[in-house]
C-alpha cells in the first residue's frame, strides 16, 4: 500500500522533470538567514509555514492566488521560514511561484516537493532555495540509491537539508546521515491519516543531538504545546494555515503557542 502511494508520487515528480518543469533559467539568490540559528534563539513557537493549494489528502485547500501575497501574511504573523510547494502534480505548486515568492521575501525558504532526481536539486539551487526536503521512506524502500550521495550533491549545491522521517526506525537510518534538520512527518503516507502522537513514539528516548521539525496535521496552540512537549523545537504547518480566512492572525496564534 505505502508502495503505491509513493511510486505515484516518484512517477509525478518523473513526469514533472520529463515535461521540463524544473528547467529554469535563472539565478536567485538564498536568504542570508540561518535557519538553524534561529530555531535555537527563537522564545517563541518557531513556524515554517507552507504555500500549499493542493494536496493529496485534501484535494484543494485553496483559490490559486498571489503566492507572494500569502507569503508576507505569513511572516506578518510571525513565520520564520517558508516552505513553497514545486511539484505540479497533486500538490498544485510550481517553480514559478516559488520564484515570485523567492523575488519578494528574504527568509529562509524551503523547496517542497518530491526530490528524486540531481535535476530538481539544481533547479533549487537556482532558485534561491536555502533547503530542499529529502524523504527517508524513498531510500529505505529501494525507491532512490544512496541518500548520502543525494544529500551530498545537495550540500556541494550550497542547499540544506531536511529529512523527512515516519517511523523509528528511518529516524535512527537519518541520524546516520548529514542532514541538517530532521522532520517527522505525523502523516502517514500509506493512509494519509495524521496522528500527532507520531512525533512522540518517533522521539521516544532520544538523546537530542539534532533538531528536529513537527510536520503535518499541526491545526491549534495545543498541538504546538503538545509537540514541544515531546521534543519538537519547530513546526511545519501547511493546510490549517491555507484554509484560514486570516492567515496573518492564525499564524500569529500558533507562534504565541509559548
Ligand atoms: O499533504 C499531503 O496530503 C501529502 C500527501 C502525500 C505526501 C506528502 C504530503 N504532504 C507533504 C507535507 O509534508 C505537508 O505538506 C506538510 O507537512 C504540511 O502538512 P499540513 O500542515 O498537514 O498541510
Amino acid at each position: 500500500m505505502v508502495e503505491n502511494i509513493l511510486r505515484k508520487l516518484v512517477n509525478n515528480s518523473q513526469a514533472a522533470i520529463d515535461d521540463g518543469v524544473y528547467d529554469v533559467n535563472i539565478k536567485l539568490q538564498k536568504s542570508n538567514k540561518d535557519f538553524l540559528q534561529i530555531i535555537k534563539t527563537n522564545i517563541h513557537a518557531t513556524l515554517l509555514t507552507e504555500v500549499k493549494f493542493s494536496s493529496p489528502s485534501l484535494g484543494k485547500i485553496r483559490t490559486l492566488s498571489d503566492p507572494s501575497n500569502i507569503a508576507h501574511q505569513m511572516i506578518a504573523g510571525g513565520a520564520k521560514a517558508l516552505s513553497v510547494l514545486t511539484q505540479p502534480h497533486l500538490f498544485n505548486g510550481s517553480p514559478e511561484y516559488f520564484m515570485q515568492v523567492r523575488q519578494s521575501v528574504d527568509v529562509p525558504l524551503l523547496m517542497k516537493d518530491i526530490m528524486i532526481d540531481t535535476v530538481q536539486i539544481d533547479a533549487a539551487e537556482k532558485i534561491g532555495a536555502d533547503y530542499m526536503l529529502v524523504i527517508q521512506s524513498l531510500f529505505d524502500q529501494g525507491f532512490l540509491k544512496d541518500i548520502d550521495e543525494f544529500i551530498k550533491y545537495g550540500h556541494s549545491k550550497g542547499l540544506k537539508i531536511l529529512l523527512e522521517v515516519h517511523t523509528k526506525q528511518e529516524f535512527e537510518n537519518a541520524l546516520n546521515t548529514k542532514a541538517d534538520l530532521i522532520g517527522i512527518n505525523n502523516r502517514n503516507l500509506d493512509t494519509l491519516e495524521i496522528d500527532l502522537k507520531t512525533t512522540q513514539k518517533v522521539l521516544e528516548g532520544y538523546k537530542k543531538t539534532r533538531l528536529i521539525l513537527a510536520e503535518s496535521g499541526i491545526e491549534t496552540v495545543e498541538d504546538i504545546q503538545y509537540l514541544k512537549k515531546c521534543g519538537a523545537d519547530a513546526f511545519l504547518v501547511g493546510s490549517s494555515i491555507m484554509k484560514s480566512d486570516n492567515i496573518e492572525e492564525h499564524v500569529r496564534k500558533l507562534v504565541n503557542a509559548y
